[in-house]
């Protein structure tokens, strides 16, 4: 196909509005696409390489400028393409508002011709700018690039333009994509989507779905080697969990940086979230999979920096280590990293993305020691919860990720299956109005507290917090709160106004339950409020106004 015939459908998908008709125009494109399928599937998107390839053509937008500029003729300089940005606001229109057409010499007469760039050509040479390295590369790539715009029409060179700086912008997305293969193909969309998760490549998809139909993709598996999408998650809180699963699995959650692990049987390779070779510079996280492998393997996990002590670092730390792919030995003295595994999609020829997440952690736990993989609870307790991510933030570490223990793995999704607990907005600070004794071993000891707020005349409760809290806190508290006992009713004790809880919470709900009207859900112990006197706590009036505007 020649390029000019892409810039035209291009164009009339950007024109279009309605995603049903962008769709079909990319359907009619995909269809009639013939030896330029894999790349027409994208090039609408704004690729030039496969989606699991790291490759990038490293052309900033100056090199592009200068580019344009050259092929526009002798008056016209870089920063002049820059200005012209400036006023126009998209540098495909920019490209376009150059004739280029001028300095193609008799070949353009008449459009097309001999000298008409194809489709093919111009990936072709895309290609083989992406892989210019060494000194005088950049001048190499403004040569490549100067060729290319030079045999332009101004459709030509909008889409030529926004392909090499990855701003298409026609509207298209990997849904579109999806659903124009089905289309065009006769292939349900669900096998075609399956097969883009485990290929992570539109292009080989669509030219297997053109050629071989629906057993052609559904014969697609996992390559090791060939990194997938990392499954992704949303913001969510425990009672939704709890509301939505049976059960929910819990794991802390590092704040690292995410990686993905490739083990063919005899070498690791490690790949980034945005598909990065990042083997290199991860010496010691190769060992630690390849000592501990022997079958191959593709696992999930987070790399994370700590200091001497053990203790997780901020993740700017491990991101120095993926920056300085040069000088590890250097890096390494100065930044330690810990590998976390969390989830595995494929073990010893089998493909793990359908099982549940509880089977994938078994066969995950089951490949290595202690220490590597990150510990899974299964619970149905909020206040058990709570203790899991008490103990991971005391730890050092981000907070907890809720997942459904049958949820599948399901790459490139920000589904519903795994959230991240939401750090807590807003904290209280509440005046403690009463306790419970503890059982059993804990007898000695106050473990709930009721928190109330200030209201007009006194207090009202707000709701009890049992989570949070430590052994060594729970002593001190009780020393610290029995002598202000007032009452006691079998357990509960009522206790005069002394002393303020900081408390995290997930949100606040009205509620009949307590006198103020208003009740926490799931708060957490913080700190005592030393700086506080139940003078300072918060008021109802405060609890009423975060209410409303949650
Ligand atoms: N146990 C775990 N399970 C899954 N992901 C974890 C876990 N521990 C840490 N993570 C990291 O948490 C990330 C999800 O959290 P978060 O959304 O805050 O990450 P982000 O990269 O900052 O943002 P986003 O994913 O929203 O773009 C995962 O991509 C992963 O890197």
């Amino acid at each position: 196909m020649e390029f000019a015939a892409f810039a035209d459908r291009a164009a009339t998908i950007e024109a279009e509005s309605a995603d049903t008709a962008i769709t079909e125009c990319v359907t009619d494109l995909l269809a009639d696409a013939g030896d330029d399928l894999a790349t027409l599937a994208r090039f609408v998107q704004g690729r030039v390489f496969p989606a699991h390839e790291s490759t990038t053509l490293d052309i900033g937008p100056r090199l592009c400028y200068e580019a344009i500029a050259r092929a526009a003729g002798r008056n016209v300089s870089a920063d002049d393409v820059e200005a012209r940005l400036a006023e126009r606001g998209e540098i495909g229109d920019v490209a376009a508002s150059y004739d280029f057409g001028g300095q193609r010499g008799l070949a353009a007469f008449g459009g097309g011709g001999a000298d008409a760039l194809t489709v093919a050509e111009v990936a072709r040479e895309l290609t083989d700018l992406a892989a210019v390295a060494g000194d005088g590369s950049q001048e190499t790539k403004v040569d490549v690039l100067f060729g290319l715009f030079n045999r332009c029409d101004p459709d030509e060179a909008r889409y030529l333009a926004r392909l090499v700086l990855s701003e298409m912008r026609i509207g298209v997305g990997d849904g579109t994509v999806r659903d124009a293969v089905a289309a065009a193909f006769d292939v349900p969309v669900d096998v075609v989507e399956r097969a883009l998760q485990v290929s992570n490549d539109y292009g080989y998809v669509a030219e297997v779905a053109r050629d071989e139909g629906e057993t052609g993709l559904d014969a697609i598996d996992l390559e090791v080697g060939r990194p997938v999408q990392a499954m992704l998650a949303q913001a969510g809180t425990v009672t939704g969990a709890l509301e939505d699963w049976d059960d929910v699995a819990v794991e802390w959650k590092y704040d690292g940086a995410r990686v993905q692990v490739h083990y063919d049987g005899e070498a690791a390779r490690l790949f980034s979230r945005n598909m990065e070779d990042v083997t290199d510079p991860l010496p010691e996280v190769v060992a630690t999979v390849e000592d501990a492998l022997d079958v191959p393997a593709i696992l999930d996990g987070e790399v994370v920096a700590v200091a001497d002590d053990g203790a997780p670092l901020p993740f700017q730390e491990v991101l120095r280590r993926f920056r300085r792919k040069h000088d590890v030995a250097a890096t390494r003295e100065d930044v330690t990293v810990r590998l976390h595994l969390f989830d595995c999609l494929h073990v010893d020829g089998e493909d793990l993305l359908d099982a549940s997440l509880r089977e994938r952690h078994d066969r995950l736990a089951a490949l290595f020691d202690d220490g590597v993989v990150s510990d899974l609870w299964l619970s149905t307790d909020a206040d058990e919860i709570g203790e899991v991510e008490a103990d991971a933030l005391e730890a050092g570490h981000e907070g907890i990720m809720l997942k459904d223990p049958d949820a599948a793995y399901t790459p490139g999704k920000r589904g519903k299956n795994w959230r991240k607990r939401k750090p807590d907005v807003e904290t209280l600070d509440c005046v403690v109005t009463g306790a419970e004794w503890g059982e059993g071993r804990r007898a000695n000891v106050l473990g709930t507290f009721e928190l109330s707020v200030r209201t007009d005349d006194g207090y009202a409760q707000v709701g009890n917090v049992a989570t949070g809290i430590t052994d060594a806190e729970l002593d001190d508290l009780t020393a610290r709160l029995e002598p202000h006992v007032t009452a006691e009713d079998g357990r509960s004790v009522a206790i005069a106004p002394e002393i303020v809880f900081e408390v995290g919470y997930e949100e606040i709900q009205t509620s009949t339950t307590y006198d103020s009207g208003y009740a926490l859900r799931f708060p957490r112990f913080l700190a005592v409020r030393e700086d506080k006197t139940p003078a300072d706590a918060d008021s109802l009036s405060r609890v009423e106004r975060l209410a409303e505007n949650a």
